[in-house]
């Protein structure tokens, strides 16, 4: 979001201290920028609200918002857990350094083959979603003669206020057990009685880019009143209630989201009124820890002007650095990286290179008077940017590069085209 706080200098876009223009120059454009030291506020802000509170915790940053071998170098300096969803993002933490143990492998159809690799890795706790998968680990565990940490991801029938790709709360989801049908009970019977899973705890995740308090306190209550059930069937109380991620944050004016400090505070409330032993509670932000720290920058081209119609300035860039905005009609601001200081003109769609009509990154952004050869940076595209680019008409992904107190580093280098053709075969 365009705030008063966005730095520049001479009319440049100042992005961790270091001159964005400057940066577009020396690594080209598309470029992804992130500024390092609003990540680790960010996850400071999460710890300082439990302290606060009064509750055990643990920060688990869920890494499908942003998988690259540098970010879990920087969880990793910030003493958080992660969580993975695939083979792909265990892979990259443990080529990372990631300490294993402080890893939560996620997934609603995962192989046998990431099964195996979780178990022999010795992560921190598989977060079973499915009785397929009970089945396969436990197979696994028996060959292997291992011993696991386990969670259930429950799906506690609660419809987020979100897009409809971003919920997974609902009973009508393809992630968890159902905890309304029996199954939850089900996959906790199974759990306990196989020698080899240790059941750390309970997990459910709502949804994403949620701005109110209601949807987690309402969470949290349930979760706990599950709990309960369990506990007098069973006479098992989980040691760690997970409430997974989903803490929206403001791409546009139009966001409000909640801070860390109000939502954990009334999730804290809710908890200490609703039981004698509260269990250590996990979340897994990803878009709130990575997203506002991210800028994309991209070189403006052409220009399309119609009659009486708003035009199109178009970047070299789009959908396949951005899929959001066809995706799920996210909604971004941009600046003028170094047109900073100068006066608004005109209202412009943001076209992407795609060869799509849905490639718009924008629909109206505002805009001072530009040429080719300007430098747009959209703003907050930290997460679910570069973890879910594509390589769409062939175009190379861009490169990535971290900021932090007036340095830079190229922390993922731009795709080239032998990249692209690395993996094709003649025929
Ligand atoms: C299980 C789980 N945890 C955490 C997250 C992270 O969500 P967000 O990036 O919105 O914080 C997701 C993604 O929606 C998820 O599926
Ligand atoms: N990819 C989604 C969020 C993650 C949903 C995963 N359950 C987004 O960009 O908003």
């Amino acid at each position: 979001m365009i705030t008063d706080d966005l730095k520049s200098k001479n009319g440049h876009l100042m992005i961790g201290g270091v001159d964005s223009v400057d940066l577009a120059k020396k690594y080209g454009t598309p470029l992804y920028v992130f500024d390092v030291s609003s990540i680790r506020d960010q996850i400071r802000k999460f710890k300082s609200a439990f302290e606060n509170a009064g509750l055990h915790y643990q920060i688990s940053y869920a890494s499908k918002a942003f998988a690259v071998k540098a970010i879990y170098q920087v969880m990793k300096q910030e003493a958080v857990h992660i969580d993975v969803v695939s083979g792909g993002e265990l892979q990259t933490a443990l080529a990372a350094g990631f300490p294993s143990d402080k890893i939560s492998f996620h997934g609603n159809n995962k192989t046998f083959e990431e099964l195996v690799m979780a178990v022999q890795n010795h992560v921190g706790v598989i977060m079973l979603d499915n009785f397929h998968e009970i089945d396969l680990l436990s197979r696994i565990l028996k060959t292997d003669h291992e011993k696991i940490n386990v969670m259930l991801r429950l799906t506690p029938g609660i419809s987020a206020h979100t897009h409809k790709y971003d919920q997974t709360g609902q009973t009508d989801s393809k992630f968890g057990f159902d905890v309304e049908s029996g199954q939850a009970k089900k996959a906790m019977q199974l759990v306990l009685e196989d020698e080899n899973m240790n059941l750390l705890g309970i997990h459910a995740h709502i949804g994403s880019q949620i701005f109110g308090t209601q949807g987690f306190v309402m969470l949290a209550k349930k979760m706990i009143a599950i709990a309960k059930d369990f506990k007098q069937e069973f006479n098992y109380w989980p040691e760690v209630l997970n409430l997974g991620g989903g803490f929206g944050i403001s791409y546009t004016e139009d966001d409000d989201p909640i801070t860390a400090q109000k939502f954990i505070q009334q999730i804290a409330d809710e908890l200490k009124s609703d039981c004698d032993k509260v269990p250590e509670i996990w979340i897994e932000p990803g878009r709130s820890i990575v997203g506002p720290a991210g800028y994309t920058l991209y070189t403006i081209g052409s220009r399309k002007d119609i009659p009486n119609l708003t035009p199109y300035v178009a970047v070299d860039g789009g959908m396949g650095d951005n899929i959001r905005p066809a995706l799920y009609q996210a909604k971004y601001e941009a600046v003028v990286a170094n047109k900073m200081d100068q006066p608004i003109v005109e209202t412009a769609h943001i076209a992407g290179k795609y060869c799509e009509s849905g490639d718009i990154l924008i629909d109206k952004q505002p805009l001072p008077a530009t040429k080719a050869g300007d430098i747009l940076a959209v703003l907050d595209t930290g997460a679910y940017g570069y973890s879910m680019a594509m390589n769409y008409n062939r175009n190379p992904r861009p490169a990535v590069v971290f900021v932090e107190n007036g340095h830079d580093k190229l922390v993922v280098k731009r795709e080239t085209y032998s990249d692209l053709l690395s993996l094709d075969l003649d025929y």
